[in-house]
């Protein structure tokens, strides 16, 4: 069984109600997030690749730019800006890829991640 796990990272400002930070996390502010993406199989013995890097690299190019730059509480099918939400965000809109297993979204500055193992789990 193969792993192949392609990352990005994205800018973006969010706000934060009912956290113990409590003001600074209401107030709008910027995170640099590196998001993870991986998918699981055994490689096609005619191409030997479980996917194509590049079809991956594409799918992920059209989450990124969703995300890049963007203040997240606008983006309505995102939910509240949180892990946990960003991570099934982006799983929603890889998935069509097929072998997706894991999306993971670091926030280093803070020391955070999230993992998302999908509907199934
Ligand atoms: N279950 C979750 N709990 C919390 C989340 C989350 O995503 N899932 N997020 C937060 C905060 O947004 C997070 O901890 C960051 O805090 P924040 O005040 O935004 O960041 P800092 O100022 O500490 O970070 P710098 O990057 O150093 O500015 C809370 N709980
Ligand atoms: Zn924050």
């Amino acid at each position: 069984m193969w792993e192949l796990t392609k990352s990005f990272r994205f800018e973006a400002a969010h706000s934060l109600t009912g956290t113990t930070f409590g003001a600074a996390s209401e107030e709008i502010h910027g995170h640099s997030f590196r998001a993870e993406v991986t998918v699981r199989g055994t490689p096609d013995p005619a191409t030997g690749m479980v996917v194509d890097l590049g079809l991956l690299q594409r799918a992920i190019e059209d989450v990124r730019l969703t995300l890049d730059h963007k203040y997240l509480n606008k983006i309505e099918a995102l939910g509240t800006p949180t892990l946990e939400n960003l991570s099934r965000f982006v799983w929603d809109r890889l998935q069509h890829i097929g072998k997706l297993t894991r999306v993971s979204i670091h926030r280093d500055s803070c020391n955070e991640s999230c993992t998302y193992y999908g509907p199934q789990g």
